[in-house]
């Protein structure tokens, strides 16, 4: 395949604007065609005929060999007339009157456009002109009101598009503490097929590495904004590494050199334009490219307020205004900005004060709409037909081709199994937040408040049965709400990650949770059992083996049970702060109403001690700590039953059973409603 700078173009440029769209040189160039392929990594055939042994083989080798080398299922996207609105208070804006009120505010007004196997398409426009949204929408990722069509290679968004699909957002969404190996190790694990090998896929992240230029920072971690790791461009090269995995036909990148020198920007640009010779659709948003940028774009989709102003091929941009009347002066050297200029409403006749001046005055307003107005209508008299006829052209073929292959093909839905993805999440989780579950901090807090509280109880006596029963209170308390405030954060903070993954299809929501949930339990359950085996001892509780045993285990049912309170209040609420808010009002009521600082309740608030764990979990301690028969020293010379004492006959320490089961419901209920939270909480 021939560089763009040597490929030539079949159809002459005529001066009129129409012809200008007629032409379409990667149809004529790029030998990469739109059918849908019989290779799908993601679809394999629905007959229960075994594939015959070399054909498998041949495959496998195919996908090997695939990735950054060829699209194995090219797309060619079109898109018709699309349009997007959001509810706003503010004016609306419409392609054509701008003054309306509406309720809904116009982001997105009758886009259309066509890109094919092989070409790359950059849309332009000024800061909210809707390049993202335009580009969400074309991912299959935006929610909300949208209408016109959008086909990929005639047909709907699909599961099967979802993981042919890569999407690279402007801001890179990548684990801080995980090294450029072990990401695109992980998510080749993930996102492969099953039918390579573990050592083959690893083997494919290795050569993305090399492909994309990361050799040298492989083993860096990836950094973040408190952690220092690679540059931007070497980040912005993951996060395109990681689309890459999969060899998907269609690319869409959100401002990917945002942020990036020129010299950074233009290797990135390359290696985009490489991933579309390669067969893929590739189409990105871009702020203010170079001319030495703009000359590697096939395609320019130019916005103007949510409004198409041009839509066709990159070369040609200047001679369609030109030939509608808006000559590019002697300061215009880069079309781009060129074509931004026309995009924010300034007319290049405008004198360069003028157009520094031109948005802050009053009276160039109308001048800026009429400027608007012409070219949204010169967009519909001339490139719209001729685009509509391209859109409409190859439409029959696509769909006739859908149908005959839709017969012969099922979608599988995820690469890896069940098993599989639980085993990657909980490795990757464990690697990535290990600093942070084993931190010293950490530990320092558990293990100073459990010396000093052993300390504060030294050797108490069953004598002193009003500070034992404090400590045993002390211990549901402590071990409700340290679990609590750490679980809140789980959901809130990988939010991101998971939106971003799971829209590309990598994982099942019930395998990240299982894994995430359980990643966090050795922890979890190590530091209690320190805790307590220090301060039970230090305390002066009952020294038997079996009554310390039975108190561990309530703690440790009592650290799950609060752990999953804060897994469905972060799960639910998405915020730390008013997660954390949440849950300190909460643990205050559970504190209050536990049964241990006040034993007269009103009735009419006393049911609070129902819902409360730490009540539970303090009652089952003072139960299996005393024995029924049990006396202690009330007055000297004096011995009254402990059964007696007003803390512990106002608990009522009959009916264990009942509370193992309140807590068990809890356990259950909470895990399942942080689930069921999260499956809402989702995008798709
Ligand atoms: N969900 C939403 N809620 C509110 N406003 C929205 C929403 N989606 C898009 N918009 C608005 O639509 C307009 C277009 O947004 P979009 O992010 O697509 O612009 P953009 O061209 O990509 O801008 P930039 O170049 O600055 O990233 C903006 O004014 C934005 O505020």
């Amino acid at each position: 395949m021939m560089p763009p700078e040597q490929e030539t173009s079949n159809i002459t440029i005529h001066n009129s604007p129409a012809s200008i769209m007629l032409t379409n040189r990667t149809e004529n160039n790029v030998s990469v065609h739109a059918e849908p392929s019989a290779s799908s990594t993601n679809i394999v055939p629905c007959s229960q005929e075994p594939i015959p042994g070399q054909q498998q083989q041949e495959q496998q080798a195919r996908l090997r060999i695939s990735v950054l080398r060829e699209s194995l299922r090219p797309v060619t996207l079109k898109f018709e007339e699309v349009a997007y609105s959001i509810y706003s208070n503010f004016t609306a804006r419409s392609c054509l009157s701008s003054q309306e009120p509406k309720p809904r505010r116009s982001v997105l007004n009758g886009v259309s456009g066509v890109v094919r196997p092989g070409e790359l398409l950059a849309m332009l426009g000024p800061s909210g002109s809707g390049k993202t949204t335009l580009l969400t929408a074309l991912g299959g990722r935006l929610t909300g009101k949208l209408s016109g069509t959008i086909t990929y290679n005639g047909r709907p968004f699909s599961s099967s598009m979802k993981r042919n699909t890569g999407f690279v957002s402007q801001d890179d969404v990548l684990y801080p503490h995980l090294t450029v190996l072990e990401t695109l190790t992980y998510a080749a694990l993930l996102k492969l097929p099953k039918e390579l090998t573990r050592e083959e896929k690893i083997e494919q992240a290795e050569l993305i590495i090399v492909e994309l230029g990361l050799a040298r920072c492989r083993n860096n971690i990836v950094g973040g904004p408190l952690l220092r790791g690679l540059s931007g461009g070497e980040r912005k090269r993951v996060s395109i590494g990681l689309e890459m995995l999969v060899n998907p036909s269609l690319l869409l990148l959100d401002e990917p050199t945002s942020g990036l020198d020129s010299t950074t920007a233009q290797r990135i640009v390359a290696t985009i334009r490489r991933l579309a010779r390669g067969g893929r659709t590739v189409i990105t948003t871009i702020h203010q490219p170079s001319s030495r940028l703009y000359r590697m774009f096939d395609k320019v989709l130019v916005l103007y307020e949510g409004c198409p102003i041009y839509c066709g091929r990159a070369e040609q941009a200047m001679e369609y205004f030109s030939s509608i009347g808006f000559t590019p002066g002697f300061n215009f050297l880069n079309p781009a900005d060129f074509l931004l200029d026309l995009a924010n409403g300034i007319a290049p006749d405008a004198k360069p004060d003028e157009q520094l001046e031109f948005h802050g005055r009053v009276d160039h307003h109308d001048d800026q709409n009429s400027t608007k107005h012409y070219l949204i209508s010169s967009y519909k008299k001339n490139i719209f037909p001729v685009l509509k006829t391209d859109i409409d052209r190859n439409l029959q073929d696509s769909y006739l081709s859908t149908v005959i292959s839709s017969k012969s093909r099922c979608e599988v839905r995820w690469n890896t199994t069940w098993w599989e993805q639980f085993k990657v999440l909980l490795r990757r989780g464990l690697q990535e937040r290990k600093h942070e579950s084993y931190s010293g901090l950490r530990i320092f807090q558990v293990m100073s408040v459990s010396i000093l509280s052993g300390l504060l109880w030294w050797h108490s006596d069953v004598s002193h049965i009003q500070d034992q029963v404090g400590l045993l209170f002390f211990f549901s308390i402590f071990w409700g709400f340290f679990p609590l405030f750490n679980a809140i954060f789980a959901f809130p903070q990988e939010r991101p990650m998971l939106i971003k993954e799971r829209a590309s299809g990598m994982y099942r929501l019930s395998s990240y949770y299982f894994a995430r949930t359980a990643g966090d339990l050795p922890m979890e359950l190590v530091l209690p059992t320190i805790f307590v085996t220090v301060t039970y001892w230090m305390g002066g509780l009952k020294p038997s083996l079996v009554t310390f045993v039975l108190t561990l285990l309530i703690i440790l049912f009592n650290v799950l049970v609060s752990q999953g309170l804060g897994l469905a209040l972060g799960a639910i609420l998405m915020d730390v702060k008013q997660g954390t808010t949440l849950a300190s009002v909460t643990m205050l009521v559970f504190l209050l109403a536990g049964g241990y600082y006040i034993l007269h309740i009103p009735l009419f608030i006393a049911w609070l001690k129902y819902i409360s764990f730490s009540h539970y979990c303090y009652k089952l301690l003072v139960g299996v700590q005393y024995s029924v028969k049990e006396v202690y020293e009330c007055e000297i010379g004096m011995h009254c039953k402990v059964m007696d004492f007003p803390a512990i006959k106002y608990l009522g320490l009959d009916n264990k059973l009942w509370d193992v089961a309140a807590l068990t419901i809890m356990l259950v209920g909470y895990r399942l409603l942080a689930y069921v939270a999260l499956r809402i909480g989702q995008p798709h």
